[in-house]
């Protein structure tokens, strides 16, 4: 267990290469517990090759990823979960065949006890297990407010809802870390359910946020980190963010990007 203050995720150093495009160049920030650290730039400015590099998906040049003290080597992403990471993602990986409730229950990570297969068809989990963990999946679509759908077959639901799907089968397997991976695209009215909901996890996880939408970012951050082509060009409160000349500049470079002032 990791103490509130207590450094959970240190990114020490990371420098990403693609061919001769820097992608992350000597990138270092960390996590506290119990903390939403908000990771915000321009497109291209390389914020998913950094999740991407904490995940495992992608190996850094130079630079460590160190976890609770520990360097993680080599690590995969399907090593994840059972270290207490999970990664909501862009494109939702829902799977079309399973209903809600079943795909919530795929994520149960480190709670499962066996693979991702078996634990896809039941496999391999006792019956108590299996109803334990129906429960918690119902009960954490409860929270998101998407219980009675639990046996829908996500395809014929709403992107807003497909969302909430996602995050529920994140939060079902009770990270430490969560990384989320731009929650509020394609979201309007639901924003500020959206923040409430950062805010209340923070009892429970630290969270690694890379968004677009800058209200949600200075509302539940309690740090940001700007990265600029690769670079990280300033870090400090949203207050400090939103005041930093270099911030704007970086920002006004793009006029497609929402400031952070906006
Ligand atoms: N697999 C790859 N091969 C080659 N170049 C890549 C690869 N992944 C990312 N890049 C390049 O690295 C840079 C950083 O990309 P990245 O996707 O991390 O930025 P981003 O901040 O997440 O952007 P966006 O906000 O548009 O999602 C970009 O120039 C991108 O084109």
């Amino acid at each position: 267990m990791t103490l509130p203050g207590e450094d959970l995720l240190v990114v020490d150093g990371l420098t990403v290469r693609f061919g001769g495009l820097t992608a992350l160049h000597d990138v270092r920030l960390s996590v506290d517990a119990g903390t939403v650290v908000g990771v915000i730039g321009p497109n291209g400015a390389g914020k998913t090759t950094l999740f991407n590099v904490i995940c495992g998906f992608v190996r850094p040049q130079s630079g460590r990823v160190v976890w609770r003290g520990e360097p993680l080597v080599r690590h995969r992403p399907e090593h994840l979960a059972g270290l207490g990471i999970v990664r909501t993602l862009q494109g939702l990986g829902l799977f079309a065949g399973l209903t809600v409730l079943e795909n919530v229950m795929a994520g149960a990570g480190r709670h499962a006890r066996t693979g991702v297969l078996p634990a896809l068809v039941g496999a391999g989990r006792s019956a108590r297990d299996e109803s334990d963990l129906a429960a918690r999946a119902r009960a954490t679509l409860g929270e998101l407010g998407i219980a009675d759908l639990a046996d829908r077959l996500p395809g014929v639901l709403p992107y807003g809802v497909r969302k909430r799907v996602a995050l529920a089968r994140a939060l079902v397997a009770e990270p430490d870390l969560l990384l989320l991976d731009e929650p509020a695209s394609g979201l309007f009215a639901e924003l500020v359910e959206l923040s409430t909901l950062i805010l209340s996890l923070r009892r429970h996880m630290a969270v690694v946020l890379v968004e677009h939408h800058m209200d949600l970012v200075m509302q539940v951050c309690d740090r940001v980190v700007v990265l600029n082509f690769g670079e990280v060009i300033a870090a400090g409160t949203p207050a400090e963010i939103q005041a930093d000349p270099r911030v704007a500049e970086a920002y006004l470079g793009d006029p497609a990007e929402e400031a952070p002032d906006a």
